[in-house]
């Protein structure tokens, strides 16, 4: 094999509860992540030249600071292959948008570069490769959606009714540590009992994002005139939930002009990992 194309697809947070905040400043979460049928495009080939090159990635990311980047130079050391790697990148999830588009281009790179350079990896040692790249990366390698602990990489893969989602993004970009180290985030979610039920669940940081950025607000409170709704992650992006693609795409021809937003299904397991069961 000397290509692969993949689909480095978004998650959506279900739920976020933030828990406490550990010693090193991460904080223990529990969350529920889903995949969706949507997602960024990344084509690999090797090549003869002894490099790492990828076309396509935002302008504002150097390369050497690039997901994609840094999970293919983890992978070096294994590598039973001397060549390069020319990677392509069809960028569609919005930055900092709390869909894990870095975290999923990270770990679709784990997955394909490991059998291009036939690195022999199981998943188990991808993940832990991945979580040294982001909280986010292990859900993406293990590719099921899950149940998370953790700082959100104890995972318990959790089967869920598959929907159609409607993602808005405000055009906003949200860091994700500037939420994590605010004095005004809420840390102290007790753990779900054994029985818990989705209507019982939050997205803990939603309050926050919505006070700093009148413009998730504004998202949210017109998405709620339509069906559930909450925010993803740290935000921005907030998704509405429906029984039909054609119901989504509905509300989705109604979007304001200055917002962007896609619709997709939910998977239980990831579309990366599908691909790539066919081409190998
Ligand atoms: C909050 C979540 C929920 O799915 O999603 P996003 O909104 O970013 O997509 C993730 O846990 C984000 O994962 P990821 O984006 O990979 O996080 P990292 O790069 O490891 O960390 C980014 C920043 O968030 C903080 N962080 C992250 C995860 C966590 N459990 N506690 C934290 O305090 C880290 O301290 C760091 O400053
Ligand atoms: N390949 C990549 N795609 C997206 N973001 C990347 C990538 N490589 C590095 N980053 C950095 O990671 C940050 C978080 O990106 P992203 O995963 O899209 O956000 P979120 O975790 O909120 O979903 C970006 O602002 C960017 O600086």
């Amino acid at each position: 094999m000397t290509e692969l194309t993949l689909l480095a697809p978004a998650k959506l947070n279900l739920f976020l509860h933030v828990n406490g905040r550990r010693d090193d400043g991460y904080h223990e979460l529990e969350t529920l992540f889903t995949f969706l049928n949507y997602g960024d495009t990344l084509h690999f080939a090797l090549c003869e030249q002894d490099h790492i090159s990828i076309s396509g990635a935002p302008a504002d990311i150097p390369l050497h600071d690039n997901l994609i980047y840094k999970a293919a130079q983890k992978l070096i050391p294994y590598r039973k292959i001397q060549q390069g790697l020319d990677i392509q990148l069809v960028k569609r999830l919005p930055m900092g948008g709390g869909v894990g588009g870095g975290s999923s281009d990270a770990a679709t790179t784990l997955l394909a570069v490991n059998k291009l350079w036939q690195c022999g990896l199981n998943i188990n040692q991808l993940a832990a490769l991945g979580v040294t790249l982001g909280a986010d990366v292990p859900v993406f390698v293990r590719g099921l959606s899950a149940h998370a602990q953790g700082i959100g990489e104890q995972l318990k893969p959790v089967k869920l009714p598959e929907k159609a989602y409607l993602v808005v993004s405000p055009g906003v970009h949200v860091s994700t540590a500037a939420i994590f180290t605010h004095p005004d985030l809420p840390r102290t979610t007790p753990k779900l009992k054994s029985g818990w039920q989705l209507s019982e669940t939050r997205n803990d940081c939603e309050m926050l994002v919505k006070k700093l950025y009148p413009e998730v607000e504004k998202t949210l409170l017109w998405l709620l005139k339509y069906a559930p709704s909450k925010m993803t992650g740290t935000g921005a992006c907030c998704f509405a939930e429906f029984d039909s693609v054609a119901a989504a795409e509905r509300v989705l021809q109604q979007l304001p002009a200055n917002w962007q937003g896609f619709v997709a299904t939910s998977a239980n397991r990831s579309p990366a990992h599908t691909q790539l069961d066919v081409a190998l």
